[in-house]
């Protein structure tokens, strides 16, 4: 019996990015939910991480369309991370519940809305990076900075423009406590879901910021404290690839955090897709003896675990 994190990538919440509608999410996380019961079935303690950069963007989006006629008043960033939380971990719970009944085990499954510090002057915040909402053209990205003051887009990974926000590095999670003990209670925890509300912390108690966290980022936080075994990065490729997408792309089977720095270093890993998947990966790797993280796709959760495939990152 291993405690796992397992971080959901966007393909496990949105199969179809084309497609942002609750109906096509829910969808999606029906078939996440056999994927992690596969897990709960073989034994394993499963805590639950997962991304909402697609959703927090439609959700911001929608407010800002609502302002027009509204007032004028936006609703703040940190919130819209909330909303992303109790949107995602819903539909979550809802399926992960019901592929647990379907195998008739008995556990109960839990959303924690979760807040992570960070650090009021980490230099994210003047060099918004984290991608979120739609995609659009070059074309439509120039007329939308145009029409929307302050919005910063960048080309995200050779897929399109999108709106970026800062996105800093989590510190401490502040709800940890009840995570855990929901979690050895037995219970199936969703916690630092969209990497957590990011919150900074002052002598009046904490207070959001404009931001969006890496969920595999927060993950490995997560796994840290939970004192996890393996953290499960689970995405829409099997294996990390060097010179992916490029002549001489080779599949990685296994992967040591002196050559994962390596091969950061030589640019195999894009920034905002892959990088921050490989950096947490490290990190989980190196924070304790005989920890491991797995980075695979969903489909191939239960094979990863079982030591069948993936690209296995240790220390
Ligand atoms: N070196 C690489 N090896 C494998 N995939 C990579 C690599 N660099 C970039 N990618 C791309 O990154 C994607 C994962 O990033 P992304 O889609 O942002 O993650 P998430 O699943 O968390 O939403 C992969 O599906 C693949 O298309
Ligand atoms: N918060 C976050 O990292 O979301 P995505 O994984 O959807 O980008």
């Amino acid at each position: 019996m291993s405690r796992i994190v397992v971080a959901l990538g966007g393909n496990a919440l949105q199969s179809n990015p084309k497609d942002v509608s609750a109906e096509s999410q829910l969808a999606s996380c029906r078939l996440t939910a056999k994927a992690i019961v596969s897990l709960v079935k073989e034994g394993h303690e499963v805590i639950v991480a997962h991304g909402n950069g697609p959703q927090v963007g439609q959700i911001v989006s929608t407010y800002e369309t609502a302002s027009k006629t509204a007032g004028g008043y936006v609703m703040p960033l940190p919130e819209c991370g909330s909303m992303s939380q109790g949107y995602i971990g819903y539909h979550l719970q809802q399926s992960i519940g019901d592929a647990l009944r379907k195998e008739g085990i008995n556990r109960s499954v839990a959303t924690v809305i979760t807040q992570v510090v960070v650090d009021r002057d980490d230099p994210a915040f003047q060099n918004p990076s984290k991608p979120i909402g739609s995609f659009f053209t070059k074309e439509e990205a120039y007329k939308l900075v145009a029409m929307e003051n302050g919005y910063v887009m960048k080309e995200d990974a050779g897929r399109g423009y999108r709106r970026v926000v800062p996105s800093p590095m989590p510190k401490r999670i502040v709800e940890e406590n009840i995570v855990r003990t929901l979690a050895e209670a037995g219970h199936i925890v969703i916690s630092c879901g969209g990497g957590g509300v990011p919150v900074i912390e002052d002598e009046d108690g904490l207070k959001g910021v404009a931001a969006v966290i890496d969920k595999d980022l927060a993950s490995e936080k997560l796994a840290e404290i939970m004192d996890a075994d393996v953290l499960l990065i689970l995405t829409a490729v099997e294996k990390v690839a060097i010179n992916y997408n490029r002549p001489g792309q080779k599949d990685l089977d296994t992967l040591t955090a002196e050559e994962a720095e390596g091969y950061m270093r030589e640019g195999h890993f894009a920034p905002g897709s892959m990088l921050p998947k490989v950096q947490a990966a490290v990190m989980f790797a190196r924070s304790g003896p005989g920890r491991k993280a797995i980075i695979t796709s969903l489909e191939k959760a239960e094979d990863a675990i079982q030591g069948k495939t993936g690209t296995v990152v240790t220390n």
